[in-house]
């Protein structure tokens, strides 16, 4: 369990989960099953309770050295001219190069879709630099390969959490999966020294809840990620060194009926230390139908709350309204 607080002094207790196998040295496949379904039903818990968690994990799943190769590339990567960075441009959503904007006036990122196919992270660093970077292109398509593994991971635990029949976490995974996957490389500016004369801090992403399915970020050691609690407070994340931060998002709050919480959250920058984040968004493919399953409904204590929709046109929707608080019961609500 990892403390974060805020300037009120509410304490809120994110839960960490360890998901390292060889720290539970169980050396029977029963004790594998029994870890799996202990810790399916942490992850289940934390989804719903707080609509996140840290992850902690060894080697074995994402290696430590990939890792600060990860943030040491990006550091290369950010530091590109300007008119280079803006060459990576695509009619795609969310996959090209954003500068700042007044929306954002410290935040940099690069979309890049499917990155785990090593011909798209190819692509990429040939484009960024004259002779490509291969060691850089091995980092981002071996980190994005491992944590889109471990996102779809998180998200068979959640089912499993939830004792469903077992064809339903095959039809589910099809549903929630499948569709494009999102790696998303940021860098926050520390705020300017006018601002920070002032004592104040600045927007480094506004609030929102993700549009995808389940979202895995890490960063470098600065801090800035911050959540709204269901009592509707604000509080500043402490992120272990060297944990992921794991966030429900829109898709996975429809179906799950309501039960696992999309948590809003925003980045706020303080001090005079560059960020730098790296995300993996899971999403359906367009044409998913997300449907609530039977045994998630109950009639007394949680009657359904959305019809079936495709994130098609979920995403229709919000890409036109960037109504980011209605867009699920816009499109969905019952
Ligand atoms: O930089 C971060 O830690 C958060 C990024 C984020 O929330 C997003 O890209 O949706
Ligand atoms: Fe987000």
């Amino acid at each position: 369990m990892k403390r974060s607080s805020d300037d009120h002094d509410e304490v809120v207790i994110i839960p960490c989960l360890d998901f390292s196998f060889n720290n539970n040295n169980n050396d029977d496949n029963n004790g594998l099953e029994n870890w799996r379904k202990m810790m399916s039903k942490k992850v289940r818990e934390a989804c719903e309770n707080y609509g996140l968690f840290f992850l902690v994990c060894d080697d074995e799943i994402i290696p430590k050295v990939l890792r600060e190769k990860m943030i040491m590339g990006m550091k290369e990567l950010f530091d590109l001219p300007e008119e280079t960075k803006k060459k990576h441009q695509s009619t795609k959503a969310y996959s090209s190069y954003s500068s700042e904007s007044p929306l954002s006036p410290l935040n940099q990122s690069f979309g890049v879709c499917d990155c785990h196919l090593l011909q798209v992270s190819q692509e990429f660093t040939n484009l960024m630099w004259p002779h490509g970077n291969p060691s850089f292109c091995e980092t981002m398509n071996s980190m994005s390969a491992k944590l889109l593994e471990l996102n779809y991971m998180i998200l068979k635990m959640i089912q499993e959490g939830y004792d469903l029949p077992k064809h339903y976490i095959t039809e589910t995974e099809d549903m929630l999966t499948k569709g494009t996957v999102h790696f998303r490389l940021m860098k926050y500016k520390a705020p300017s020294n006018e601002n920070k004369k002032e004592g104040g801090d600045e927007n480094g992403l506004v609030a929102h809840t993700d549009k995808n399915t389940l979202t895995i970020l890490f960063q470098n050691d600065v801090q800035g990620l911050e959540v709204q609690t269901k009592s509707g407070k604000w509080i500043q994340l402490e992120i272990p060194h060297n944990a992921y931060v794991v966030i429900v998002a829109d898709i996975l709050k429809a179906w799950s009926n309501g039960r696992l919480h999309a948590v809003n959250h925003r980045v706020t920058m303080k001090g005079d230390k560059e960020r730098y984040s790296v995300g993996v968004f899971t999403m359906p493919k367009e044409e998913a139908k997300i449907e609530v399953p039977p045994e998630l409904v109950d009639a007394n204590t949680h009657p359904l709350r959305y019809k079936p929709f495709t994130y098609g046109d979920f995403m229709k929707h919000f890409v036109s309204t960037l109504d980011h608080e209605n867009a699920l019961d816009a499109v969905a609500g019952l």
